[in-house]
């Protein structure tokens, strides 16, 4: 689904046009659409319909109080990896119980609080995680509730920095071991188990990694049960690709049909982690040209978003569709378009024919998510403003920060 499109000549999310917002509430700007999020949720739960599941969105990857509330309305779970995230969900109205808590560095205190709240379960990354949460729970005098992050060692072909599947990969159980460290979990008095997890990668445009990866969880699921330790749900983790440019990523229905199939006959409960699937699409970060910049070599298009506003392109050499908000008529130029910091990774896409005046707005497109989360405050730029679209309405539901926000912790200097 896309909500972002032209009306007479000029880019609008759902019914505002895109120029009105940057009217309104300046540059840079991220712009999310509410029908679209709503749709891509609906999508995957539509798909579980008649089983019983959760959707846990991730909260990494757009963790606006706006988004979060849109999709606790809409009954969503939450797939959290801190305490602040936790916080974040609870604040938004999300429930405690539909929480599932990722993360291979749970501290103490993000233990206590998610107990204290009762999260759904803890999927717990290493057998010393566990034995940390035993102890904790004991303390408390409660029963944790676990599930074991395997690592089945599926190569989910995306880019190296976004593949967590691998055994040379930080994350969750290897596989071989899974089954002892479940063993160890059953002797436990404060630890229940309640399911398996595993998280293979991001961005993923096939669905092979992901049945792999679910069949080598079943055969796990059948030898616990062979010891008597039983299984209640799979956690599939998140990792749906989106289309950035041209690829072609599987259809949640079909995906979701074809784990359906390999569970015929069996009774689990199915948990999904997704994140950018649901809101990547439904959000772009607006920003204005402040120069051009014609040199003997290149022409630069600077404009006033930067690598601290969206660091995809910088970080993982993502391509980023950017359309101008108002086309206009004129001989294109090969532009890259690059922010006002001091860094030659400094951009936001190269080598688009655009035809560009100073002053012109820009949309980067499919930025709603790991966009504004993974914003800094490099070179004392505050964070963009962060605007949630609904029908004819538009809601500021982060204003952009200030400096003296940007300075508030550091008001001792030394003698
Ligand atoms: C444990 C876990 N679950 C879910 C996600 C969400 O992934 P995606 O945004 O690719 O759906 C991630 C991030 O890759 C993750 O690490
Ligand atoms: N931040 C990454 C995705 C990482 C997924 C987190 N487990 C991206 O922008 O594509």
């Amino acid at each position: 689904m896309n909500t972002f499109e032209y009306r007479d000549g000029s880019l609008f999310a759902e019914g505002v046009a895109l120029s009105a917002i940057a009217q309104r509430f300046g540059t840079p700007t991220y712009v999310y659409s509410r029908a679209h999020i709503e749709a891509q949720y609906r999508a995957y739960a539509d798909a579980l319909a008649g089983m019983p599941h959760l959707v846990c969105y991730a909260v990494k990857a757009n963790s606006n109080l706006g988004v979060l509330n849109v999709l606790a309305r809409l009954g969503a779970g939450f797939d959290i990896v801190s305490s602040g995230e936790l916080e974040r969900v609870l604040a938004a109205g999300g429930e405690p119980n539909r929480i599932v808590f990722s993360g291979v560095g749970k501290s103490r205190d993000d233990m206590r609080r998610a107990l204290e709240v009762g999260v759904h379960c803890f999927n717990v990354e290493s057998g010393v995680e566990l034995e940390r949460l035993q102890k904790v729970a004991a303390e408390m005098d409660v029963k944790a509730p676990v599930s074991l992050r395997v690592n089945p060692d599926v190569d989910a072909g995306t880019h190296p920095y976004i593949s967590t599947g691998l055994k040379e990969n930080k994350f969750g159980i290897d596989i071989e071991q899974a089954e002892a460290v479940y063993a160890r979990a059953a002797e436990l008095p404060n630890i229940e188990v309640i399911g398996v997890d595993c998280h293979i990668g991001s961005q993923l445009t096939t669905l092979e990694p992901f049945l792999d990866a679910l069949d080598r969880l079943l055969l796990l699921v059948d030898k616990l049960a062979a010891r008597s330790i039983v299984i209640k749900h799979l956690d599939l983790g998140g990792g749906l690709g989106v289309q950035y440019r041209d690829e072609q990523p599987p259809q949640v229905g079909e995906y979701i049909a074809a784990v359906r199939k390999r569970l015929a006959g069996r009774d689990l409960s199915l948990v999904f982690e997704p994140g950018r699937f649901i809101v990547a699409n439904g959000g772009v970060l607006l920003t204005q040209v402040e120069y051009l910049k014609h040199t003997e070599h290149k022409d630069f298009a600077i404009i006033d978003a930067a690598m601290n506003d969206l660091i995809r392109p910088a970080l993982y050499q993502a391509w980023m569709e950017v359309s101008a908000v108002q086309p206009r008529e004129g001989e294109a130029r090969n532009y890259d378009l690059v922010g006002p910091i001091c860094e030659t990774g400094d951009f936001l896409a190269k080598d688009r024919q655009l035809v560009l005046e100073e002053g012109d707005l820009l949309a980067v497109r499919s930025a709603g998510a790991y966009g504004f989360v993974m914003s800094s405050n490099y070179n004392t730029r505050g964070r963009a403003a962060e605007v949630m679209v609904d029908g004819e309405q538009a809601y500021e539901v982060r204003r952009r920060e200030t400096l003296d926000e940007l300075f508030a912790g550091e008001s001792r200097l030394p003698e």
